[in-house]
């Protein structure tokens, strides 16, 4: 007998055609699987659709939407060993591109039926479970002003016209950084604390390589004087997405930790995984090794070859907490 796949899915993400999607979905995975489908409504959301699924026994769950749906969806999943799959459908899809998943519906279909396994870390953020980073300040602005119509309109382009805007009168806030390491405060606009990030989530981009597994959070400080410095910064992070390299400018700090504390002054807004999720003090915790996504088989033997790398990434790391030592006695 075919394996069970419980498949939740949200007809109003993204901007192709619903209905086709679905069937075109359905149709790839029905040669493997015994497929339960859930639709998302206002009043039955993702993550309402997937507890119901586990509470009815499901072992494997795909998830097809947005970013916020399949966010929506882990919040079921965490401390537990059912395996999530990912068919990207929304506009941004960062999710998928941080796990490299395909964002075409058949190659993301061909994933399901013979992709990896992966563990990957979780994160809580006021008890809010969060997959890839909270931002404060400037991208929780950013995201906040593109809106439904915005996204339908003009797609992933939306966000960057949303930041251009934000761009040209950011804010600066005081901010307060505890870790288990130590503390630090900074003045800044915006701060970002990732526990998995595409080269796309650009104020994330302080480290060389987020890595999804190491049990660590990856904390980018980008602290602008002006609005060229600004233009600068980001300049900057997007070189480092794009090379792997980490940010080389003055007013970029990067550390990583296990858990984090963020107060400002005045409250910053927060976006969660996409979604606005209210305003600063927030508090992150990394909890190592807690979902399992299934993922394309090259990203899974990049993983392995990771590990081989450990004792590189171990002297990297020392070297971070030397780096973050001295600042936190400077500051
Ligand atoms: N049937 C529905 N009708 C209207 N809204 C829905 C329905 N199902 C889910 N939603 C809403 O869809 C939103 C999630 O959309 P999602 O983030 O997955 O897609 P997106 O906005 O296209 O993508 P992205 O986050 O990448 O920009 C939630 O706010 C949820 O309330």
């Amino acid at each position: 007998m075919n394996q069970k796949l419980h498949l939740i899915f949200n007809p109003v993400a993204g901007q192709g055609e619903a209905e086709a999607e679905l069937s075109e979905i359905c149709s790839a995975l029905q040669s493997k699987f015994e497929l339960t489908v859930y639709q998302t409504t206002p009043d039955e959301e993702a993550d309402f659709l997937a507890h119901k699924a586990v509470e009815q026994g499901a072992k494997l769950i795909v998830v097809s939407g947005g970013d916020g749906t399949v966010s929506s969806v882990t919040s079921a999943l965490l401390n537990s060993d059912v395996c999530l799959g990912i068919i990207p459908r929304g506009t941004a899809n960062a999710f998928a591109k941080a796990l490299s998943i395909p964002e075409n519906i058949s190659a993301a279909c061909e994933v399901i039926l013979s992709g990896s396994e992966q563990k990957l870390d979780m994160a809580l953020c006021n008890d809010r479970p969060m997959l890839l980073l909270a931002g404060v300040g400037f991208e929780a602005k950013t995201i906040e002003r593109t809106d439904r119509e915005a996204k339908n309109k003009l797609g992933s382009l939306a966000y960057l016209v949303s930041g251009l805007r934000e761009l040209k009168d950011f804010d600066r806030f005081d901010v307060k950084i505890e870790t288990e390491s130590g503390q630090m405060q900074t003045t800044a606009a915006a701060v970002t604390v990732a526990n998995a990030a595409p080269a796309t989530s650009v104020l994330a981009q302080g480290p060389d390589q987020i890595e999804v597994d190491d049990g660590l959070l990856d904390i980018t400080i980008v602290a602008p004087e002006s609005i060229s410095d600004a233009i600068a910064a980001s300049y900057e992070l997007l070189r480092s997405a794009i090379t792997n390299d980490h940010a080389q400018l003055e007013n970029i700090g990067h550390f990583r930790a296990k858990q984090v504390k963020i107060i400002t002054q005045p409250p910053q807004k927060v976006v969660l995984d996409g979604e606005m999720i209210g305003q600063t003090p927030i508090e992150v915790q990394c909890l190592p090794n807690n979902l399992t996504v299934l993922v394309p088989e090259s990203t899974a033997s990049e993983t392995a070859e990771k590990f081989q790398k450990k004792s590189t990434r171990v002297t990297l790391a020392n070297k971070m907490r030397d780096w973050w030592q001295s600042w936190t006695e400077e500051a």
